[in-house]
């Protein structure tokens, strides 16, 4: 787990993100009323279940969002861009130079019918507008960046030559092309094994350190997030319900959705005597999500006010803030599950 200290000012800031998808079923409510900063040389985790929001929150800063969703509300800036006021054009610019993005699946970023050096040199040549020997100098730079052995051979293989890990290590070294200021990588290590998954994250926090640059790790994943991240964002059903330092979730959590979360899956630091204990029930219907706090129908603490109400952020120091009724100074105190602090 890491501190904040080699961290420094905000590069990008998102306030009150609402984005709804038009589906034959209604109106998707996806994302609803999400605001984070990430500074500048972090890695921010963006954590929570299977549909929480997560994936549509970040990728609507690209101009990634499919046809039928619509950003309803909120702003995104990156320094003094506004994002959301740019033209396909300009936001294209911005996807190539300044933020990039890596997938889950290496073999849905890479063409199977394209060599790993004519790949990258694509993304040289329209990126930055690289010609001839340049081309190739930078991507056997860009492969020994992410080290991949032998990067003169391997730019001229096709990518079902390589492994899972080297082909995300390709996929990153093509992300990392234009040096950009933000890194997303949307669940980096999911389809990797276990081995190859830690060396992959390993390399990211080179990165991070070596061009100084910002991640946003999207992940369902506890395990990712106390190996790669400074600070955490954690979602459920389309809303931030609980932020802070790695140390602050893990070590001092203290909403029970959070609390479920750690206590569902064995981490690293878990005590293995203590019982683990799936969150029951199922995340909320975006098409009807219910009325107050999303987790109240799953939240075994939860009281009449979480029904009709969405906590406000109760913030407990510079960093560490959570959305949940019982942090209210007239709410019965509940204690939370033996590994953490409590409520205070
Ligand atoms: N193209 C789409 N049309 C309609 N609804 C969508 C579409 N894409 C996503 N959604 C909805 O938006 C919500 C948030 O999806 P999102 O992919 O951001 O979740 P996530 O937390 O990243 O989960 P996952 O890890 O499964 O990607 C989900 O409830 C999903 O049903």
């Amino acid at each position: 787990m890491k501190g904040t200290e080699d961290t420094e000012g905000t590069l990008l800031r998102v306030r009150d993100l609402g984005i709804t998808f038009d589906s034959y079923a209604g109106e998707v409510q996806a994302v609803r009323g999400v605001s984070f900063d990430l500074r500048r040389g972090e890695t921010l985790a963006v954590v929570g279940e299977s549909g929480s929001g997560k994936s549509v929150a970040v990728k609507s800063l690209m101009g990634l969002l499919p046809r039928n969703a619509r950003i309803t509300s909120g702003t995104a800036t990156l320094g003094d861009t506004d994002l959301f006021a740019l033209a396909e054009k300009e936001m294209r610019r911005i996807r190539g130079n300044r933020i990039a993005m890596v997938f889950q699946d290496p073999m849905t970023s890479l063409d199977p019918t394209m060599k790993i050096g004519e790949q990258i040199g694509e993304s040289l040549r329209t990126n930055l507008g690289l010609r001839g020997a340049a081309v190739r100098q930078r991507a056997v730079e860009l492969l020994r960046q992410v080290h991949i052995p032998h990067p003169e051979a391997r730019l001229k293989q096709y990518p079902h030559q390589l492994s899972g890990g080297m082909r995300q290590r390709v996929v990153i070294a093509i992300a990392l092309a234009a040096e950009p200021e933000v890194l997303i990588a949307d669940e980096p290590t999911t389809a990797l094994d276990v081995t190859i998954q830690a060396q992959v994250l390993d390399l990211l926090e080179d990165l991070r350190r070596s061009l100084g640059m910002s991640i946003i790790l999207i992940t369902h994943d506890l395990g990712v997030v106390a190996r790669g991240a400074h600070r955490v964002v954690v979602m459920y059903g389309g809303k931030i319900v609980e932020t802070g330092t790695a140390r602050d979730i893990f070590h001092d959590p203290r909403m029970p959705y959070t609390w479920g979360l750690l206590t569902s899956i064995p981490l690293p630091a878990t005590d293995s005597s203590l019982e683990l204990t799936p969150i029951s029930g199922s995340p909320p219907d975006p098409l009807h999500p219910p009325a107050g706090c999303p987790y109240h129908p799953r939240c075994p603490h939860a009281m009449k006010v979480c029904l009709e109400e969405m906590p406000e952020h109760t913030r407990f120091g510079a960093e560490h803030g959570a959305a949940c009724w019982l942090l209210h100074p007239l709410a019965p105190r509940v204690e939370p599950p033996p590994q953490f602090g409590g409520l205070r």
